[in-house]
């Protein structure tokens, strides 16, 4: 049998990848993964437990491993965290096993998005644009060196996203 594609969608905390990696998967009968979600899986807890009890570093080692084993499947849409990219490993990964979506965002939308979502850690500060801003100068160009696609998510829903991330691949 022919090998099945598969679709990384990489950016920012709030960009949409879960919600718009949902979409795309469904549209396209492909079985949808989200980083974040497998590692409440396999832990039983939240991803602010992990970060209370294991540290930033233990997430990443989490994310790591579930990232290294689910980019091993066939036919998947992965949304994987925000984060990822900072790890070489997982780039590697990313760029050899699949289709990489950058979906882009501007700062304010993020702010506005994640403002009520209590569920990430690295954002429950007093100055969140803050953290956003720092995270952005320190991540995008890694975004960008492994996109094989760039998608702007700020002024269409998640579902016209995922339309015109199917017709830019040309499925
Ligand atoms: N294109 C979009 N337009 C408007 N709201 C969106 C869009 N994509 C996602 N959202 C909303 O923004 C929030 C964060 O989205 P999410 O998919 O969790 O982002 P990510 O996984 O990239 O952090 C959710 O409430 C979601 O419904
Ligand atoms: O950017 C980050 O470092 C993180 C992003 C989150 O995922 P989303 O990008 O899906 O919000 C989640 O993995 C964790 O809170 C850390
Ligand atoms: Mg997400």
């Amino acid at each position: 049998m022919a090998e099945k594609r598969n679709i990384f969608l990489v950016g920012p905390m709030g960009a949409g990848k879960s919600t718009i990696g949902r979409h795309l998967a469904q549209m396209l009968h492909l079985q949808f993964h989200d980083s974040d979600q497998e590692i409440e899986h396999r832990t039983g807890a939240d991803i602010g437990w992990v970060f209370d009890v294991e540290g930033e570093e233990g997430f990443r080692r989490r994310e790591a491993q579930v990232i290294a084993d689910l980019t091993e499947m066939q036919g998947i849409v992965l949304a994987t965290g925000g984060g990822s990219v900072q790890s070489k490993d997982i780039r590697n990964f990313l760029s050899a096993r699949g289709i990489v979506v950058y979906l882009e965002t501007t700062i304010d939308k993020q702010v506005a998005r994640t403002q009520r979502d209590k569920r990430r850690p690295l954002l429950q500060v007093d100055d969140p644009r803050e953290v956003l801003e720092n995270l952005a100068e320190a991540r995008n160009p890694l975004y960008e060196e492994i996109a094989d696609l760039i998608v702007k998510t700020d002024d269409q829903s998640a579902k016209v996203v995922a339309n015109q991330i199917i017709e830019q691949l040309g499925f």
